[in-house]
């Protein structure tokens, strides 16, 4: 059997009960970490946390293992029981459907144990879920490649009054995942990218167009940590968020729409010169 766990979004304790127990029976264990990241992901020791709480050795499975090798997660699993752990919920990120269809088709059976996802998290600054228009993705401009298909997006969301998330790019180098975790080998680290650089390129993007789909004066919520101890939340212009150090990864953003008056009350609490009074507020609690 083929268990795909959502493992949440904060760290290793946020696995649901289910989850563990799925895991514990395990013969092999494999964590995809290419799509998202745990809040102790990046330390020398991120696996073994995990491998603690398991009683089992935990398998890093790059995108290369993932969408050209999945044969060797499949064939473990057509024999004996397999969990494939993901970062926050297991459909969170569109990569994984391939591996539950090609599961489904070898006649394997899969059981998906859902958790907590950065899509739903958002929910935490008041803005509601219904009143969301397409979600973008903003990967990182290079010198010669600067694709802006996130546009007609967000023009589309905004021209209907809703809100649009951005999911922020993650370059991981494939060696360099691994030799994080276990502290062994030495290349290039990943790169996650900011909030200060997706307002950066968004604007760069809206300067060249003819028409003007918001500007550094527009509404936005940034997100760096959901879920967990220190996440942050922040209401204000884009201008005003590029001021902002959000912190160590992941971040996210959303670009508002038009906005309910609960929606405007809940913002309020997480407006820029607010946010400590909130972080320390939700420690508290
Ligand atoms: C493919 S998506 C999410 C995948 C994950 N399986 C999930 O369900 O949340 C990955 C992107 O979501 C955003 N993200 C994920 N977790 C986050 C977190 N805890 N805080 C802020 N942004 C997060 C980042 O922009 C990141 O690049």
């Amino acid at each position: 059997m083929l268990f795909i766990v959502g493992l949440g979004l904060g760290d290793e304790r946020d696995i649901t009960l289910r989850g563990l127990e799925a895991v514990k029976q395990c013969d092999k264990v494999y964590i995809e970490a290419y799509t998202s990241l745990l809040s102790f992901g990046i330390s020398s020791d991120g696996l073994s946390t995990l491998e603690k709480l398991y009683g089992r050795p935990v398998i890093l499975a790059d995108r290369e293992m993932v969408e050209e090798k999945a044969d060797e997660i499949l064939s473990a699993a057509r024999v004996s029981d397999v969990a494939f752990l993901v970062v926050g919920d297991p459909f969170g990120a569109t990569t994984h459907t391939d591996l539950v269809v090609r599961a489904k088709k070898l006649g394997i059976v899969v059981k998906v144990i859902h958790n907590a996802s950065v899509m739903n998290a958002i929910g935490i600054c008041g803005l509601q879920l219904y009143r969301y228009g397409e979600t973008v993705s903003i990967p990182f401009f290079t010198e010669t490649w600067r694709p802006d298909s996130f546009y007609e997006k967000i023009q589309s969301n905004r021209n209907l009054g809703l809100h649009t998330l951005c999911l922020l790019d993650i370059r991981v180098k494939e060696p360099s995942l691994e030799s994080l975790c276990r502290g062994k080998k030495q290349y290039e680290p990943p790169r996650y990218m900011s909030i200060n650089t997706a307002i950066e390129q968004l604007l760069e993007v809206e300067q060249a167009k003819v028409d003007s789909v918001y500007n550094e004066d527009t509404e936005c919520v940034g997100f760096a940590r959901i879920g967990s101890e220190d996440q942050i939340v922040v209401a204000g212009t884009m201008k005003q968020l590029q001021s902002i150090d959000f912190g160590a990864p992941l971040h996210c953003l959303v670009i508002t729409g038009n906005t309910h008056p609960l929606e405007e009350e809940m913002l309020d609490f997480y407006r820029v010169g607010k946010e400590n009074l909130e972080q320390v507020d939700d420690r508290a609690s």
